[in-house]
């Protein structure tokens, strides 16, 4: 690590363009993959009590900028400075010792520890020579009131925590550490509205005890709401960073993420819908409290809206044979069917896209196209029964572009591309599928603004093409706007279908949330 404090550091620091009083700032960083600058001559500043956002569409080097802030990507060029001091990290420890914490999607807590060993891991206290539990209890139990998870007993193991507590104590270590700088990388995706209202609560007391806080998302209202600046990435570069959000509008932020305008991102595109195709009657199982009874046509895009663990995932699973439920029936194209498995579901041309599709679906070592074909090879076999690789690279190369896949090629290996790509190559797969009906759970988590607009009008031609569609999504504005009929779900029940037209985020919101 090399640092330097001298008169001179204020002076380049002014050069790196930010603010005067920033505290954080990248001075013309690169880092390089081959085939592939993901960050090219980045300069931007932060300061300190402010959150910063920072947007880009899927593969523009959001990422790859926090692994360069918690020292695991090398630069090939450029520095930080922080307060005054420049720094180059080797390595995560040096990172952290400089006061920079971040707080991944994917968390890094020890499973089978418990939250107090997790919270004060490096420091445990000891008496005599031994793990000294009563202190160790103590401090952690003082972490987790400053946190607001006075539920959480600090004896529990990490494991048996929801997503949004493990990230608490994720936070709770970098509280700790006296973490100066604290980067949040899409942190509300997986939360409930509570945990996400909780999350931005702690957001907000970072940002007045005076630390950098820098905050992924794709999340426009995110934005608005709650960040003081924003820097915009595109292809590597830094695009413009906006010191206040005064002046700035949500239709600008979005040209600059993608480099045009986009009118409306929905683009719904109304369409006759004609006969039932699926019938769910009476179905009750896991998660799913009491019979349920709605019907989906052919040619409709349906909605199921609900708080996180209203069971909507869970009634698709019993539809989609990943779940055998208790009692009840699914009629397709009004035959009565039960299916053992998904892949039976499958082969009767029922299909559901999981919403975990990082752990339920990637194969990390292998390629684009050995991912995204994996499933549909067998509708290209060749006379023998044999691959037919050519029309493999043709089915990936269209889904590349419809879906503007960011990559360098359709061999990369599938690890290699940024969080969203990879989304958009399991969306892929389950969209070469020949299905009647296919459900996709939240299908745009983790996806940016252009490429959402791409996936809701594959949605709209396969409603067009005489399919069915499910959508499972807790985005209010999304489902409101790109749905027919939308079913709302509430502790395990369905409470009632809303045709589009009475659609209104308020009308949806109110049935989801308890009485
Ligand atoms: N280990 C790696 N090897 C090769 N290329 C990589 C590697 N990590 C990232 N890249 C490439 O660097 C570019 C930037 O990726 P990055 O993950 O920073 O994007 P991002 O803005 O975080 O995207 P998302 O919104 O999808 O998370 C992408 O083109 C990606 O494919």
């Amino acid at each position: 690590m090399s640092s330097v404090s001298d008169s001179a550091a204020a002076v380049a620091q002014e050069d790196v363009g930010g603010a005067a009083d920033a505290y954080l700032s990248v001075e013309n960083v690169t880092v390089e993959f081959p085939g592939v600058k993901a960050l090219d001559g980045v300069s931007f500043s932060a300061r300190a009590g402010e959150v910063h956002a920072l947007m880009g569409e899927n593969g523009a080097g959001k990422s790859t900028l926090l692994k360069v802030l918690s020292g695991v990507n090398r630069v090939s060029e450029g520095a930080l400075w922080l307060d005054g001091e420049r720094h180059v990290f080797a390595n995560a420890r040096e990172a952290l010792a400089e006061g920079i914490a971040i707080i991944y999607q994917e968390l890094t807590l020890s499973p089978n520890l418990s939250v107090a060993e997790n919270l004060l891991l490096g420091q445990l206290p000891e008496r005599r020579g031994m793990l000294d539990r009563r202190r160790l209890y103590a401090r952690a139990r003082e972490i987790l009131a400053e946190l607001g998870e006075t539920s959480v007993h600090p004896a529990t193991k990490v494991r048996d925590l929801s997503i949004g507590q493990q990230q608490m104590i994720e936070i709770g270590r970098a509280l700790l550490r006296d973490a100066r700088v604290i980067a949040f990388d899409e942190p509300t995706s997986s939360l409930s509205v509570q945990e996400t209202r909780q999350l931005k609560r702690i957001v907000q007391r970072l940002r007045d005890e005076g630390r950098v806080v820098l905050y992924v998302t794709h999340r426009m209202e995110e934005v608005f709401e709650m960040c003081d600046a924003v820097t915009v990435f595109r292809d590597g570069k830094h695009i413009r960073t906006h010191e206040s959000m005064a002046k700035l509008d949500h239709d600008t932020l979005v040209s600059e993420m993608v480099g045009r305008d986009i009118d409306d991102v929905y683009g719904y595109r109304p369409r006759a819908t004609g006969d039932v195709l699926m019938e769910v009657d009476s179905l009750r199982g896991r998660g799913v409290n009491a019979p349920i009874n709605f019907t989906v046509h052919r040619g409709e895009v349906f909605g199921l809206f609900g708080l996180v663990g209203a069971g909507r995932s869970e009634l698709m699973r019993l539809v989609c044979g990943v779940e055998s439920p208790d009692e009840g029936q699914v009629r397709i194209d009004g035959q009565a069917r039960r299916f053992a498995s998904p892949g039976e579901a499958i082969r009767a041309g029922i299909a559901m896209c999981p919403e975990d599709r990082k752990s339920q679906g990637i194969f990390p070592i292998a390629s684009v196209t050995d991912n995204l074909n994996i499933s549909c090879r067998r509708f290209f076999k060749r006379f023998g029964g044999f691959r037919n690789p050519r029309r493999e690279l043709a089915n990936t190369e269209d889904y590349i572009s419809r879906l503007s896949i960011k990559t360098p090629g359709p061999r990369t290996r599938i690890s290699n591309l940024s969080g969203g790509n990879q989304q958009k190559v399991i969306l892929g797969r389950w969209l070469s599928e020949r299905i009647e009906l296919f459900v996709m759970d939240e299908p745009t988590r983790g996806i940016d603004v252009g490429a959402r607009r791409d996936i809701y009008s594959l949605l709209y031609d396969l409603a067009e093409d005489n399919k069915g569609v499910v959508v499972i999504s807790s985005d209010l504005a999304e489902i409101s706007a790109i749905c027919d009929r939308i079913g709302v779900m509430r502790d395990g029940e369905l409470v009632d279908i809303v045709p589009r037209d009475e659609a209104t985020p308020e009308r949806l919101l109110g049935l989801a949330l308890p009485a």
